[in-house]
């Protein structure tokens, strides 16, 4: 497994107001939305495209078009699904699948309440769609279950990872072909399982539920 983390200026500026308990559930929508596409910006740098040619006003050439089968994007429910129309608005042509996932808040287990995605993924591109990676727990279930499917390259994006949570995965995804992409790798996760210094619960900050 590896992990990127997007070192940008303009990453960071948008994730301090994302973090500020200040901002407003419309405000942390549109941030999110928006990392999200710089997010993806390096999580589809190695898609997989094909050479296509093309005739400009100018003359014959070659160019490159996104290889079938189509990637797969699957936000995990609720919080993931805040980040997918800033993954589709860049790759419009993927499929989109669904997984929805809780977290208990006592122990910390993710358990899967909905799964609506295509049961062969053989060959198959899937980018996962989560802001938050805390214990790990809920992606490594996810992407089990789509390296099960057949999915062959799985890259998840988040906004924010915890070293443990990134530890976790390294362990249990070892001699996967996963990547995590993140804006940032934080200091830790508190009793709670929440990343500090983090964003909050990123479902009620999103969804107006606090
Ligand atoms: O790495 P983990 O410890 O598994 O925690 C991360 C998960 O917790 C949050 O979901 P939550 O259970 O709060 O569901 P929600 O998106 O519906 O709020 C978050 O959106 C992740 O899916
Ligand atoms: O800090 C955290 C940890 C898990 N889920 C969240 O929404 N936030
Ligand atoms: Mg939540």
């Amino acid at each position: 497994m590896r992990t990127h983390v997007v070192d940008h200026p303009l990453v960071a500026h948008k994730l301090t107001t994302l973090r500020d308990a200040r901002t407003d559930s419309p405000t942390f929508r549109r941030l999110a939305d928006e990392l999200v596409t710089l997010l993806a910006y390096e999580a589809t740098r190695d898609v997989r495209v094909e050479e296509v040619g093309i005739t400009t006003p100018v003359t014959d050439t070659t160019g490159v078009q996104l290889s079938r089968p189509r990637p797969l994007v699957v936000p995990i429910i609720r919080a993931g699904l805040g980040m997918l129309e800033g993954m589709v608005r860049l790759l419009p042509t993927a499929e989109v699948g669904f997984l929805g996932m809780i977290r208990d808040e006592e122990t910390l287990q993710a358990s899967t309440y909905a799964n609506r995605m295509p049961d062969d993924l053989s060959g198959r591109q899937v980018y996962v769609l989560d802001p938050m990676l805390a214990t790990g727990g809920t992606l490594v279930a996810a992407i089990q279950e789509l390296i099960r499917r057949g999915a062959d390259d799985v890259t998840a994006l988040c906004l924010l990872a915890a070293p443990e949570g990134v530890a976790v995965m390294e362990r249990d995804l070892a001699g996967t072909p996963v990547t995590v992409v993140t804006a940032s790798v934080d200091e830790r996760l508190n009793e709670q399982g929440f990343i500090v210094p983090g964003l909050g619960d990123a479902g009620d900050r999103m969804y107006g539920t606090v």
